[in-house]
């Protein structure tokens, strides 16, 4: 089974605004909300790739209750630990510019994180667990840490895509892949990466640390595929960006959806840029269609 772990989950509400009057009034256009948070983003594009996961993680309140209320509507199955505060919500103002305001997130209680722990007892040999986002402040610094350990030891694989410090903590247990963005690599090593060949330079230092597959991407850039095996790079496809968000959550969905069928890596990055466009270029998470639309268009090239 696939696990995906949202610590921290949101309601994504996306605000198109034609003109921001800052410091006066403006009006948005056509307003929606979406169930977010990144395991959840995860869990949606699996199910788009007919890939079965449990969304794990913390919800609460009438934000935590859309959120479940969205994902049994999409038939993708849950088993969140209910949590006393209100879960985030997360703006996305679409503008001139994509400028997103998230939420730093509810504080948990002692048994509230307890629950996640038990829950994790039933990981075993031969299931994924991927660990994405944020987590709410009241969480210890190194609590993905101690996720990882206790999964690890139960022989199940790990994803994670966070940031930081915990990105890597993380690398010494093997994740089989790490996806940052071009930005995130460069706080993590507090380097400016200009050419692709300096983000291969730092994709390998997260190989040398222990990662099995390194996706960076880079938005309308495209990304890089970096293995032991050798060096790749894929255009994004042509279109017209509408939400970029969920994109590199799409991504990692597409890699990991393929990955487990094929063991192919590079096949398995030609759907993970195919399912990162397909979201950059729909209003919500990409459709299955949308992806399998892309996947053709999708060029690698070993560098
Ligand atoms: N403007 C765009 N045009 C085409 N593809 C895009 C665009 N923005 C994002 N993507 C696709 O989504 C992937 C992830 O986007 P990126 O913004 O780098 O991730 P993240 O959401 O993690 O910051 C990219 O590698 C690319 O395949
Ligand atoms: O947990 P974080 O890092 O605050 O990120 C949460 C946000 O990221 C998203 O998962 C989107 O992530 P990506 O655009 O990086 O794929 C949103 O749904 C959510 O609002």
């Amino acid at each position: 089974m696939i696990y995906t772990i949202t610590l921290n989950p949101s309601i994504d509400f996306i605000v198109p605004v034609k003109h921001i009057e800052l410091g006066g009034l403006s009006y948005m256009d056509n307003d929606y909300k979406l169930p977010g948070g990144k395991g959840i983003n995860v869990s949606r594009i699996l199910k788009a790739l007919s890939t079965d996961s449990v969304a794990l993680g913390f919800t609460g309140g009438f934000t935590g209750r859309f959120i479940e209320d969205s994902l049994n509507q999409l038939d993708v199955h849950t088993n969140f630990v209910h949590i006393q505060e209100d879960t985030r919500i997360n703006i996305k103002l679409k503008s001139d510019q994509e400028t997103e305001i998230n939420g730093r997130g509810p504080t948990l209680t002692n048994e509230e994180v307890n629950q996640l722990l038990q829950q994790l007892e039933q990981v075993k040999e031969g299931d994924t667990v991927i660990l994405s986002g944020s987590k709410p402040p009241s969480l210890p610094g190194d609590f993905y840490e101690q996720l990882i350990q206790k999964t690890s030891r139960q022989g199940a694989a790990f994803v994670i895509d966070t940031t930081g410090a915990a990105l890597e903590a993380s690398l010494r247990y093997k994740p089989l892949l790490v996806k940052p963005n071009i930005h995130e690599l460069e706080a993590l090593f507090d380097v400016k990466l200009k050419t692709d060949e300096d983000v291969i330079t730092y994709g390998k230092k997260l190989l040398e640390l222990g990662a099995e597959h390194v996706i960076i991407s880079m938005g309308g850039d495209g990304a890089l595929l970096v293995t032991k095996e050798g060096n790749y790079k894929a255009k994004a496809p042509e279109g017209k960006l509408i939400n970029s968000v969920g994109a590199g959550d799409s991504m990692v969905a597409g890699f990991i959806s393929s990955f487990l069928k094929s063991k192919d890596p590079v096949e398995s990055f030609k759907t993970s840029v195919a399912s990162g466009s397909a979201t950059a270029f729909s209003e919500d998470l990409a459709a299955a269609e949308a992806i399998e639309n892309l996947c053709s268009q999708v060029q690698v090239k070993k560098l």
